[in-house]
């Protein structure tokens, strides 16, 4: 499914936090969405997600304008991971992914042989059938995050929007996370701050400043030494190999105009 948004702008208090923007997920692509704390990642998120009313602009998902429609409707097309996301506490790991089938099913239907499977089968992706009968409280919070992770596959969307889904998980996990997302065929927005990551794993990142796109392309394009010094506020040193990949090598914060130099 493609998503998309053209002339995006949402403002809360007076104050505008996702500014005209305009970005285009293509079916089936893996795109990163980075910016500095406080640029606007979740809100464009939210946005994208239906969770916010914009005040310009529209969100269309494979060129119909969601305006209208019925979180029911969205969730059968789009998944949405939260940063912080929360379930009830006395909810089993299992419980929470079948939240997953909702909005196939209706909230008072039970799960169906089809949606057991489905289930199953996210519950496994995410490493968690052990874990399965495990209650919300008791769990680590890489444990929740994968969890939720296996609710939004259990969904079985067309397009998954994650906000920060590694900030949790232990390298392994992140790992598989990555490839997970940058191996199906479902069209993937995800906001991370590992650039090492997105760069690695993403097909095109897209750049946040100040609620602005500011950027988008290739992790090559996008990811350069003057970019992470003015937007990220850091020294770092960047090779882009000729297979594509980017290592990043931070320095340091960069030097404020008149402030002290911190290197190492
Ligand atoms: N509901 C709200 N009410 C008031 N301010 C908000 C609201 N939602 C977001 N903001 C503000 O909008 C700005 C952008 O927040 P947002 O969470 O979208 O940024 P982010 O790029 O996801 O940040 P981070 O990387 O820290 O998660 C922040 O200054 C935040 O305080």
């Amino acid at each position: 499914m493609r998503i998309e948004a053209e002339g995006l702008t949402w403002a809360v208090a007076g104050r505008i936090i996702v500014r005209d923007v305009g970005l285009r997920v293509e079916s089936g692509e893996t795109v990163g969405l980075i910016g500095p704390n406080g640029s606007g990642k979740s809100s464009l998120l939210r946005c994208l997600a239906g969770l916010r009313t914009p005040a310009a602009g529209v969100v269309r998902y494979d060129g119909q304008d969601i305006r209208g429609w019925s979180a029911r409707r969205i969730a059968t097309s789009v998944a949405f991971v939260q940063q912080a996301a929360e379930a009830d506490n006395d909810l089993r790991v299992a419980d929470v992914v079948s939240l997953g089938r909702t909005p196939h099913r209706g909230p008072w239907r039970g799960l169906g042989r089809t949606d057991r499977l489905i289930v199953e089968a996210a519950l496994e992706r995410l490493g968690l059938t052990g874990l399965r009968s495990g209650r919300w409280r008791t769990l680590s919070g890489g444990e929740r995050q994968r969890t939720h992770i296996a609710r939004a596959l259990a969904q079985q969307p067309r397009c998954i929007l994650l906000d920060e889904p590694t900030n949790h998980l232990d390298v392994r996990h992140q790992l598989e996370l990555m490839d997970l997302l940058a191996g199906t065929d479902q069209t993937v927005l995800v906001a991370l701050h590992d650039l090492s990551l997105a760069a690695r794993y993403c097909d095109r990142l897209v750049l946040v400043h100040h609620g602005r796109l500011i950027a988008g392309g290739t992790p090559q394009e996008v990811l350069t030494t003057e970019r992470l010094r003015d937007v990220f506020g850091v020294d770092a040193h960047l090779d882009h190999d000729a297979l594509g990949n980017t290592s990043i090598t931070y320095r340091g914060v960069a030097a404020r105009e008149g402030g002290p130099v911190r290197q190492r």
